[in-house]
């Protein structure tokens, strides 16, 4: 089987990927699958292009394999786009999902519906030895919910309602999720890419 390493140590993304990339008959394998664990990279770039540029090639020098990072987050119009690259660390160290969506609802208390509009931006970054590094950038529009819901997916997923939908994110079924996620819509445009893995 192909197989194709993904620079993340995010549960919820690695599980994601390996699903979608089994649909091509890839395996898709994380940083949390190495029996040697890595340290944990720094994210020191100001957009999700450099962040994601980071993660990929630190991990693709260090394995001399082709890598795949995903640097994503939710922007929200009325906080000016944050907490955009911020968005694993918005309530502080440790990160922690549900302290991240506390806080951007606290800071949305009051807000009207039609003043939460948001979206989910994901950048994928492929980055291959001696090559120069690719990108892919996908959305999801949508809205902030007025209190969290439901279970499934990670980060601000309980919290976000995608345009179209009454359900949030958390809400949907894994597969419905990867129908119409940021990260599916990047992926797909890696279709080319994906038809000339080893
Ligand atoms: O850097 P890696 O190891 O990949 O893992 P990370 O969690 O730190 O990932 P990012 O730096 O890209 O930060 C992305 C954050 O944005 C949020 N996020 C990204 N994609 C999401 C999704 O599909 N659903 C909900 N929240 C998401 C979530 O809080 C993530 O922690
Ligand atoms: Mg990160």
């Amino acid at each position: 089987m192909k197989e194709i390493m993904i620079a993340t140590k995010n549960k919820g993304k690695a599980k994601e990927f390996k699903a979608f990339f089994s649909k091509y008959g890839i395996e898709a394998k994380s940083l949390l699958d190495l029996d040697e664990p890595i340290d944990d990279i720094e994210e020191t770039g100001s957009t999700f292009e450099e962040n994601a540029a980071i993660k990929a090639e630190e991990i693709s020098n260090l394995l001399n394999i082709p890598v795949l990072s995903d640097d994503s987050g939710l922007e929200i119009d009325f906080l000016e786009g944050r907490p955009g690259i911020f968005s694993a660390r918005y309530a502080g160290e440790p990160k922690d999902d549900r302290k991240n969506y506390e806080k951007v609802l606290e800071e949305l208390k009051d807000v009207p519906d039609h003043e939460r509009t948001a979206r989910f931006v994901c950048v994928l970054a492929i980055a291959t030895p001696g090559e120069k590094t690719v990108f892919r950038k996908g959305y999801c529009e949508g809205k902030i919910g007025l209190e969290p819901r439901g279970e499934n997916g990670f980060g601000y997923d309980p919290i976000f309602i995608p345009k179209g939908y009454e359900k949030t994110m958390a809400q949907l079924s894994p597969d419905e999720k990867s129908k119409i996620s940021h990260r599916s819509n990047a992926i797909v445009q890696l279709e080319d890419w994906l038809k000339g893995l080893q």
